[in-house]
């Protein structure tokens, strides 16, 4: 307890790292919780990309203490900040090993129709909610979450959102728990005291696995699926061939859902309605390149997606300044990396998707899908999602942020809006 770390710090000071002061068992842990507290508190006047200090101020606040590279302790683990891209790389590629999601999501472009006929669900219900009248607010935030939630539903397992609501509604409340626990004192094997919040944990993830069970037993195509994606033969990490069991099938399924519900729904969030709605010039040329890409099409069919090049460069932008996933060990790096005047130069913090026109310098300067053997399985599906959704909204609606919003990003297991997206729609076409 007190050797090891004390180790620890000795071997990185040598390297020229240090960091805050290690308190034994806590760790930085009270630190952790107060620049947090601070974080979701504070308010800006006026709405910029420079996020920095509000969705990783552990890492805004110590780097310019100690450094781009700096070590502290989350309890009495130790974790290495950094922002340096040879040194991701380096880690992404070499030392992490690979999960058995391998085989990628082969069916895509099939699955086109299935996203497209969700989207027309959900554009139905904003009529239904615009009731004939020229302009209407919603706070979108929430409508995304449903529409990426009827998407992986579908695609991935063959039911709709109606059919794995108990699943989302399961998993939305892990996330609850788990996201105290992150921000709380870890202390080795606590998690299997019977406090009230680990019985509420376990008992939630029971009835997820069980949930999850019985989806797919009922569902065919979901079985089906689930054979296809999980239970083909995989190489395992001696190169030999393996398959899952059952329990590792509801793992990987559990892992599915909620991997793919949560990032998409924020990516649309921020780029499909809260950065156009404020950048208005990047709405129009958008919508000028769908409306010729897609021709008098009511709906985009898959060959028109390869031609959405606009489109793309918007949702690169916001990957990099709103980097929906945080799943990742290195997420506080992935955030620092990608709003790095010295990787993105002066205007690193601004919204500008045309430099994703330019070629870049670094592998790891961009890296919202991870890098190396455990890059994101859903990263095709999500682009192509995210084209669609974009592709039909603004299609049908021209739209601003409405005076009620705040900007105010934060970090709730995925990059979240904290009040919401109010968004202002005025329909454009019939
Ligand atoms: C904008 C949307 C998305 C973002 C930004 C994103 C990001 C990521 C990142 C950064 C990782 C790597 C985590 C690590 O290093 O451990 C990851 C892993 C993963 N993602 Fe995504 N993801 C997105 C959408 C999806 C979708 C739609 C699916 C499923 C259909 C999905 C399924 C997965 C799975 C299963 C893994 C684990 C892979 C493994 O452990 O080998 N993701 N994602």
């Amino acid at each position: 307890m007190i050797w090891v770390p004390l180790r620890i710090q000795t071997y990185f000071k040598k390297q020229g790292i240090s960091g805050p002061k290690n308190k034994i068992i806590v760790g930085n842990s009270a630190e952790i919780r107060r620049l947090f507290a601070a974080a979701a508190e504070s308010k800006s006047t006026c709405i910029n990309h420079d996020i920095l200090h509000r969705v990783a101020p552990l890492y805004y606040e110590w780097s310019r203490n100690y450094g781009k590279t700096f070590l502290y302790w989350f309890g009495s683990k130790p974790r290495l900040a950094m922002s340096d891209p040879d040194m991701i790389k380096e880690i992404l590629m070499n030392t992490i090993k690979s999960s058995v999601w391998r085989r990628g999501l082969l069916r895509l472009m099939g699955w086109v129709p299935e996203i497209v006929g969700s989207i027309a669900k959900m554009l139905e219900k904003w009529e239904g909610i615009r009731g004939g009248r020229d302009e209407f607010e919603m706070d979108v935030h929430k409508e995304l979450h449903d529409l990426s939630a009827d998407i992986i539903s579908r695609t991935a397992f063959g039911s709709s959102y109606e059919e794995g609501k108990r699943i989302f509604t399961l998993q939305e409340q892990q996330m609850h728990l788990v996201s105290q626990a992150l921000r709380s004192v870890y202390i080795p094997g606590f998690r299997f005291v019977p406090t009230e919040k680990n019985t509420e944990r376990r008992g939630l993830e029971n009835e997820t696995r069980e949930a999850i069970r019985m989806l797919i037993k009922n569902n065919i195509r979901a079985r089906e699926n689930s054979r296809n994606l999980l239970m083909s033969s995989f190489k395992n990490q001696e190169g030999k061939e393996d398959t899952l069991g059952v329990e590792e099938i509801i793992d990987e399924c559990k892992t599915f859902y909620f991997a793919g519900k949560e990032t998409t729904a924020n990516l649309l969030t921020w780029s499909s309605l809260i950065l156009l709605a404020l950048h208005q010039e990047w709405q129009n040329k958008a919508r000028e390149e769908v409306f010729s890409v897609c021709g008098g099409n009511d709906l985009p069919v898959a060959e028109n997606l390869n031609d959405l090049k606009i489109v793309n460069l918007i949702l690169n932008e916001t990957l990099r300044l709103y980097p929906p996933a945080a799943g990742n060990q290195l997420y506080f790096s992935l955030t620092a990396v990608h709003h790095d005047t010295d990787i993105w130069r002066e205007d690193g913090s601004e919204f500008n998707p045309s430099r994703f026109n330019e070629s870049r310098n670094h592998l790891a300067s961009f890296f919202p899908f991870g890098i190396g053997p455990r890059i994101c399985v859903g990263q095709n599906l999500a682009i192509v999602e995210a084209k669609i959704v974009l592709a039909m909204i603004i299609k049908h609606y021209s739209f601003i942020v409405s005076p009620t919003y705040v900007h105010a990003p934060m970090l709730f297991i995925s990059l979240q809006p904290q009040y919401g997206a109010q968004i202002l729609f005025r329909r454009i076409s019939n």
